[in-house]
C-alpha cells in the first residue's frame, strides 16, 4: 500500500517505521505547515494525518477532494468533524478518525462504557478523569480523555458535560498533567467516602498508536464511507 504521511513528527516517524515493516511504502511526507504539497491520487492509497490541530481539517478535506481516503489521529480539531464527514461523503471518499488508535485503549474504551453503565445508579460515587502526556502536547484535555468523558455522559444521566479542571456538580472534571516524555496515561476514577474504583491505561511508547493507525489504513484502502475503530477491530477479530 502507498501511504502519504501528513505530519512527520513523533507519530509520523513511528508510523513510517511500522508501515515499512508491514510492507508498505511512504510516497509523501509533509513535515510542516506548507501551503501546497504534491498529493497524487494515482500513487496514493491512503493518507495518514498526525499533524497539528490547526492543520488537520484542511489536510483531511484536501485529500477527500483528491479522492484519497484518510486515517486521522490528530486531536484538538473536532469542532469541524461533522463538516469533514460531509465533505468526505460529497467526494465519495473514506474516513476514520480516532482519538486513540491503540488497540489497548480501544479495549479500555469498552471497559469504560461497561463500568459507566454499572456506576450510573450508584449516587454516592463521583467520577473524574486524569490524563498525563509529554510537555510538547498542544491540546488539553487529550482527545482520549474527551472520548472517555463522552462515553460516561452517554451512559450516566447524572452527568451532562465535562470541564477541564473546575467542574460543576453535574460535570466530569478532566485533569490534564504535562510531564516530560510520557506517551499517554489515562485514569478514570469513581470515588465515594467508602472506597475508590480506578481503571488506568498506560501507553509505554507510541508503538501502539502507530500500529493501530496502520491497521486502520489497511482496513480503509478501497473503501467508501465513514468508519470508526470499532469497525476496524470487528474486522480484525473476524479475520
Ligand atoms: N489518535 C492517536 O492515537 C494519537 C494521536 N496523537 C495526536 O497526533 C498529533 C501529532 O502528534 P505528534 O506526532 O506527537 O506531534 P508532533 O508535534 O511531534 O508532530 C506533528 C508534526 O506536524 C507538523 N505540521 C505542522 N503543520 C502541518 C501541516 N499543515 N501539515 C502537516 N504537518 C504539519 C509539525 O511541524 P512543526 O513542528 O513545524 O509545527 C510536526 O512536525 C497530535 O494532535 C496528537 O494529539 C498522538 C498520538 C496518538
Ligand atoms: O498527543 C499525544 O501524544 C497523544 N494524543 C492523543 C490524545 O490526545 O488522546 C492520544 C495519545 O494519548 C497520545
Amino acid at each position: 500500500m502507498n501511504i502519504a504521511l501528513l505530519g512527520y513528527g513523533k507519530m509520523g516517524k513511528a508510523i513510517e517505521e511500522i508501515a515499512k515493516k508491514r510492507g508498505h511504502s511512504i510516497v509523501l511526507k509533509v513535515e510542516e505547515d506548507i501551503e501546497n504539497y504534491d498529493l497524487d491520487s494515482s500513487k496514493t492509497d491512503v493518507a495518514i494525518d498526525f499533524s497539528v490541530p490547526k492543520a488537520a481539517f484542511k489536510n483531511i478535506t484536501t485529500c477527500f477532494k483528491h479522492g484519497i481516503p484518510v486515517v486521522c489521529g490528530t486531536t484538538g480539531w473536532l469542532e469541524d468533524y461533522e463538516k469533514a464527514k460531509k465533505i468526505c461523503e460529497e467526494n465519495n471518499s473514506a474516513f476514520i478518525y480516532a482519538s486513540n488508535f491503540s488497540l489497548g485503549v480501544n479495549v479500555f474504551f469498552e471497559l469504560n462504557q461497561k463500568l459507566a453503565n454499572m456506576m450510573k445508579g450508584l449516587e454516592d460515587y463521583s467520577v473524574e478523569i486524569e490524563e498525563i502526556h509529554h510537555v510538547q502536547k498542544l491540546d488539553a484535555p487529550s482527545g482520549t480523555a474527551i472520548t472517555l468523558a463522552e462515553q460516561i455522559i452517554d451512559k450516566n444521566p447524572r452527568v451532562d458535560g465535562w470541564q477541564l479542571d473546575d467542574a460543576e456538580k453535574d460535570e466530569i472534571p478532566i485533569y490534564a498533567k504535562r510531564v516530560e516524555d510520557v506517551p499517554g496515561t489515562h485514569t478514570v476514577t469513581y470515588d465515594s467516602s467508602i472506597d475508590k474504583i480506578e481503571i488506568v491505561h498506560t501507553a509505554k511508547s507510541r508503538q501502539g498508536f502507530a500500529l493501530g493507525a496502520v491497521v486502520a489504513a489497511e482496513y480503509l484502502k478501497d473503501k467508501t464511507g465513514i468508519f470508526t475503530m470499532k469497525d476496524v477491530l470487528a474486522d480484525l477479530f473476524e479475520n
